[in-house]
C-alpha cells in the first residue's frame, strides 16, 4: 500500500511546549491539535497519545511520537511536548536544541515554579530566540480576586523573561485553558486560536542553511522489521536525498540513506529544519545511538577539547551552592549527546555560582564541535551551567 508523500506547501517550523510539571503542557498540546483538526489543518491527537514511547510506533518509519504535526493558515509546524519533571530536563535539552520557538506554559494558579525558570534558562542557552507564553488554567482564575492573581503571574513571567534576555514586555502572553478548549468551550477554543496567531506572528521564520553540508543529530533509533535501522531527529543544516551517502559519527561508519519520511509521509529530500526519519542501509541497530551525528561524509571532524564561555547557575536557579574548581567532571549536553568532560579553569581556578567564566573542557569522547555551539552542564540530575563553544582546540 502506498502512502501519501509529504508535499511542502508552507514554511516548516519546529516549536514546543515547555514549563513546570503539571502546568498543562500536554493538555494544551492536545487542545491545539483539536482546534486545528476542526479547522481541517491537523489531526486531533488525544492527551494519552502524546506521551507514547517511540517503540510503540507500528506504522512506517515514523518519527518520535512525542512530536505532533499541524498547520495554521500560513505554516506547517512540528510540535514537541516536553516533560516538566526535573528528571526529564535531559529530553528538554535535546528537544529544545531544535526549536525555532517555544510556548512557555505557566499555570495562572501556581505562577513561576523551579522548572519554569530552568526551562527559560535552557531555552536561552540552546538558542531558542522566541518564546510565547500560554498562561494556562485561566478558567480557574476567572473572576474577582483570582483575576488579580493572573495579572500578578503575568507580570512575574514578563520579568523572568526580561531577566533572561527575552524582552518580556514584548512577549505575547495569552490566557488559555487547555482543559476547557479540549471540552469544546468556544470561549477557550478562541483563546487557542489567539495563541496560535501569536506564534505565527511573533516567531519569525528562521534562516535555514539548506546549502551547507548535511548534518542531523540523532534523537532516537528504531528498527523496522525487514527494512533496517532508522534514526530520527531534526536536520540541523543542509539537504539530504534518498540515495545519498552519509557518515554516522559515533558509530564510525559510512552508509546510504535508503528511505526518508516526515510524520509517516515519504519524502524525496529533506532540508534544514525538517523533522525526519532516515532509513540507513546495513547499519545494525545497536551500532547507532542518540547523540551520534549523521552528516555528509568528511564534512565535520569530531573533536574533544574546546574553550567555552560558561554561566554557572546560582543556587536560586537550581544550580550549585558551592564553587566549581579545576578538575570538576560533570556531564556535557551537546546537541543530542550526553558526554562527561574535565573542566580546567586556568588562572581563574574557581567559578562561583552566578559567575560567567571561560573554561577549557576535555570531553570523554569526540563529538562534532564548532564555535557558537551551545551546551548545558549537568550534575546529579540537575542543570548547573550553560555555555557556548568559543574555540575548538
Ligand atoms: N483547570 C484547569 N486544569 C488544567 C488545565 N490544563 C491542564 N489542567 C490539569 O492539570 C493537570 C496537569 O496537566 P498536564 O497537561 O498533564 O500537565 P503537563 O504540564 O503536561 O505535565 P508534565 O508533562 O507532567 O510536566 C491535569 O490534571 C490537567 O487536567 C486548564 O486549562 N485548566
Ligand atoms: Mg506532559
Amino acid at each position: 500500500m502506498s502512502r501519501t508523500a509529504y508535499v511542502r506547501t508552507k514554511p516548516h517550523l519546529n516549536i514546543g511546549t515547555m514549563g513546570h510539571v503539571d502546568h498543562g503542557k500536554t493538555t494544551l498540546t492536545a487542545a491545539i491539535t483539536k482546534v486545528l483538526s476542526e479547522r481541517g489543518t491537523g489531526t486531533f491527537v488525544p492527551f494519552d497519545r502524546i506521551d507514547r514511547a517511540p517503540e510503540e510506533a507500528r506504522r512506517g518509519i515514523t518519527i518520535n511520537v512525542a512530536h505532533v504535526e499541524y498547520e495554521t493558515d500560513t505554516r506547517h509546524y512540528a510540535h514537541v511536548d516536553m516533560p516538566g519533571h526535573a528528571d526529564y530536563v535531559k529530553n528538554m535539552v535535546t528537544g529544545a536544541a531544535q526549536l525555532d520557538g517555544a510556548i512557555l506554559v505557566v499555570s495562572a494558579l501556581d505562577g513561576i515554579m523551579p522548572q519554569t525558570t530552568e526551562h527559560v534558562l535552557l531555552a536561552r542557552q540552546v538558542g531558542v530566540d522566541h518564546i510565547v507564553v500560554a498562561l494556562n488554567k485561566a478558567d480557574a482564575v476567572d473572576d474577582g480576586e483570582d483575576a488579580v492573581l493572573a495579572d500578578l503571574v503575568e507580570l512575574e513571567v514578563r520579568e523572568l523573561l526580561t531577566a533572561h534576555g527575552y524582552g518580556g514586555d514584548a512577549v505575547p502572553v495569552v490566557r488559555v485553558s487547555g482543559l476547557k478548549a479540549l471540552e469544546g468551550d468556544p470561549r477557550w477554543t478562541g483563546a487557542i486560536e489567539a495563541l496560535l496567531d501569536a506564534v505565527d506572528t511573533y516567531v519569525p521564520m528562521p534562516v535555514r542553511y539548506v546549502d551547507a553540508p548535511f548534518l542531523l543529530p540523532v534523537e532516537n533509533v528504531l528498527t523496522i522489521t525487514g527494512r533496517g535501522t532508522v534514526v530520527t531527529g531534526a536536520v540541523e543544516r543542509g539537504t539530504v536525498r534518498v540515495g545519498d551517502r552519509v557518515e554516522v559519527l559515533g558509530a564510525d561508519t559510512e552508509t546510504v540513506v535508503t528511505g526518508l519520511e516526515t510524520f509517516g509521509k515519504p519524502m524525496e529530500s529533506a532540508q534544514a529544519g525538517d523533522n525526519v526519519a532516515l532509513l540507513l542501509r546495513g547499519v545494525p541497530r545497536d551500532a547507532v545511538r542518540r547523540g551520534h551525528v549523521v552528516a555528509a561524509p568528511g564534512s565535520v571532524e569530531p573533536r574533544r577539547r574546546f574553550t567555552a564561555r560558561v554561566y554557572v547557575l546560582s543556587g536560586r536557579e537550581g544550580g550549585r551552592t558551592t564553587p566549581v574548581t579545576t578538575g570538576y567532571r560533570p556531564q556535557f549536553y551537546v546537541r543530542t549527546a550526553d558526554v562527561v568532560g574535565d573542566v580546567d579553569l586556568g588562572e581563574v581556578a574557581v567559578a562561583r555560582p552566578g559567575d560567567t567564566v571561560t573554561m577549557t573542557v576535555e570531553l570523554g569522547r569526540d563529538v562534532p564541535l564548532e564555535p557558537g555551539l551551545g551546551f548545558a552542564i549537568r550534575e546529579g540530575g540537575r542543570t548547573v551551567g550553560a555555555g557556548t563553544v568559543t574555540e575548538v582546540l
